[in-house]
């Protein structure tokens, strides 16, 4: 936010699977949101609190989504907690549309968001749950090996618009309490940072996840850390829907519920789960533009 900023400005907030963000409509992109103003609305203690925020613009009002503006109205200008920006946010996109729906947007059906990576369908189901397209999984060769207290495993590269490293994990809890982000190596593979999902089976097609999120430590879910993880896992039981010519379907528990995702031959991600909006407000600018950062969102 710039210091002329002096009216109130509009806030809500919504989780999907207890991913939680702070929405920020902001149609003709008139508000500047600078890494610290997003973590101070991010911070759990001092601000709104929130994984992540979602700016809402018009794709024709951003420059980085202009191009898109003839396939999707909306641009979700996706920040992390820590106010870095990210290429694309499972969750976000999902909760992202409920929030058009909600605001009068769009109504029940398919609506196109425009993202950093890439436009991406979302489609608002009957039943309350929410799902969105994700585009194909991207499988390079090189890993990394993810160490906690002393145990060490080998993390499967998945880049879904936004990088992961997945590691199959015996217990949940070896992956300890996650305050921080686990050292990997090399760590050249991923020159921009990582997100980081530790799995643990449970069942046929069924497992768990927890995750330590690019800029904002653990959460309690990530979407495109859950696709990650099912992409992963079918390579791991040899159901590579690309060869079999049949679709696969994981269903992925995370801390705050539990996602279906469905990888189809074309390479097609599908993944559904709940979105919801659960207040709305007002933020104080002269709060927003005072002060300094002093705590991180935990
Ligand atoms: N929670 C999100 C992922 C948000 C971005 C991530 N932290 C990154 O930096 O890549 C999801 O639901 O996908």
């Amino acid at each position: 936010m710039t210091s002329t900023q002096t009216s109130p400005l509009a806030f809500l907030k919504g989780h999907g699977t207890e991913n939680d963000f702070v929405i920020v409509p902001d149609a003709d992109n008139a508000v500047d949101l600078p890494a610290a103003a997003v973590a101070r609305l991010c911070d759990r203690r001092a601000g709104i609190g929130g994984d992540g925020l979602l700016h809402v613009v018009r794709s024709a009002a951003h420059p980085e989504a202009r191009g898109m503006a003839d396939e999707a109205e909306w641009f979700m200008d996706y920040r992390n907690a820590d106010g870095s920006v990210a290429e694309m946010c499972g969750n976000g996109v999902r909760v992202f549309a409920r929030y058009l729906q909600y605001a009068g947007h769009v109504t029940a059906g398919e609506v196109a968001v425009a993202t950093r990576g890439g436009v991406k369908r979302v489609h608002l189901d009957k039943d309350g749950s929410v799902t969105v397209s994700m585009g194909r999984a991207l499988l390079p060769e090189d890993g990394v090996t993810v160490t906690v207290d002393g145990r060490s495993w080998p993390a499967r590269n998945v880049n879904m618009g936004n990088p992961h490293a997945v590691a199959f994990v015996e217990s949940l809890d070896h992956a300890g309490n996650l305050f921080t982000e686990p050292p990997y190596s090399p760590a050249e593979v991923y020159p921009d940072g990582v997100n980081i999902e530790f799995v643990a089976d449970r069942g046929p097609r069924h497992v768990a996840m927890r995750v330590h999120e690019r800029g904002a430590a653990e959460t309690r879910s990530c979407g495109t850390g859950a696709c990650a993880v099912a992409v992963a896992t079918a390579r791991r039981d040899g159901a590579d829907p690309a060869l079999t010519g049949n679709p696969v379907t994981y269903t992925v528990d995370v801390l705050g519920g539990t996602l279906i995702i469905t990888e189809h031959p074309d390479g097609e991600i599908e993944m559904t789960g709940p979105a919801v909006i659960v207040a709305e407000g007002t933020i104080d600018p002269s709060w927003l533009a005072d002060g300094e950062i002093e705590t991180v969102n935990d």
